[in-house]
């Protein structure tokens, strides 16, 4: 192995995933060969349909599932030779409480702290649970909690132990719209202090709003790893629409040619270009229409959204893959 250079300073990923892969008891392929560095303290949002290989993931890596090939290094550590300090680099808030119903709030967080090792810290879960809006509940059984109650435990679990990584499995599942945007300051708030974040979601809008990086998973391979902003400029379209003074019957044939569609009111004139392309066409676009008459009363432009990205992705992707 070479030394790294002295002279060029460089952050070290927090997260190294390198060929991993997982094919089940069953002969499945949940993971084909995935490579990922996660960047100290970003946001990282991992996108994918039902099935892709997210929960997989996240498993080999908290040390839930075994690999069937491929190394993973959280912090330096290797998770399968230096489990116990990989694993406490890592907290994880999974979809849904399993057990601890009859225990308190508090004296979960505090055996969540003890399972890694960490000596007890009052004065920390204290922070973590005033941070949740949970510490007036400290004393109350979980069972007794509300649903984002109970969702806010599961993050503060997660957090007793002070994990540098934290990985969020579909954090805001069936949470309401309020609680939603409440764990979306805390995620952030919990990366303003330095904790790097990587969650799954099925909220596109999840991942658009917060992430910094996203990555696309399908069929158990990565179909794409980009910055949210460079992935929405390279792979977005923009749409303008002109609203027309009088109805088309049809696009005229002068027209035809361009990628240009026609409401079914023929009121409205929809024309898609490339966000990257150097000439949008649109200049040459108006001349025709002025040329055939065609007036319109307004025109809007609409950029596509990350979810029409994703869409995009996961069908191409999906091509020649498996059903
Ligand atoms: N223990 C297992 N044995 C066999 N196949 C499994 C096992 N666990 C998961 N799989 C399969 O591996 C594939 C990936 O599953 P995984 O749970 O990682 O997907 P996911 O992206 O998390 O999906 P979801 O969003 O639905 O949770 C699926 O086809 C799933 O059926």
């Amino acid at each position: 192995m070479g030394a790294p250079c002295p002279h060029v300073p460089r952050m070290e990923p927090i997260l190294s995933i390198r060929g991993l892969g997982k094919t089940y008891a069953s002969g499945h392929v949940a993971l084909k060969s995935v490579d990922l560095d996660i960047r100290r303290g970003e946001i990282f949002a991992l996108l994918g349909p039902n099935g892709a290989g997210k929960t997989t993931l996240i498993s080999i890596v908290c040390g839930i599932v075994n690999a069937s090939r491929g190394s993973v290094l959280a912090d330096g550590h290797d998770i399968v030779r230096e489990f116990r300090q990989a694993r406490a680099k890592i907290g994880l808030v999974p979809q849904e409480l399993s057990t601890d119903a009859f225990e308190t709030v508090w004296s979960t967080v505090r055996l969540s702290r003890g399972l890694f090792g960490k000596p007890r810290d009052d004065a920390h879960l204290e922070k973590v649970l005033r941070s949740l809006s949970l510490w007036d509940k400290r004393d109350s059984k979980i069972m007794a909690l509300s649903g984002g109650m109970k969702r806010r435990v599961l993050i503060a679990k997660a957090l007793a132990h002070e994990p540098a990584i934290l990985f969020l499995d579909e954090p805001t599942a069936g949470v309401d719209v309020e609680l939603r945007r409440d764990m979306w300051n805390l995620v952030r708030e919990l990366r303003d202090k330095g904790t790097t974040i990587i969650l799954t979601t099925h909220y596109i809008e999840e991942a658009e709003e917060m992430a910094d990086r996203i990555g696309v998973i399908n069929h158990g391979e990565l179909v794409v790893v980009d910055e949210k902003d460079a992935l929405m400029r390279k792979l977005g379209k923009k749409q303008l629409t002109l609203h027309l003074q009088a109805p088309l019957a049809a696009i005229p044939a002068e027209l035809a040619g361009q990628p240009l569609e026609l409401s079914d009111d023929g009121l409205s004139l929809v024309y898609t270009f490339d966000v990257q392309g150097e000439r949008t066409g649109i200049a040459t676009l108006l001349r025709r229409l002025a040329d055939q008459g065609i007036d319109f009363r307004d025109l809007n432009t609409q950029e596509s959204s990350l979810e029409e990205i994703f869409v995009s992705l996961v069908h191409r992707g999906g091509k020649g893959g498996p059903a």
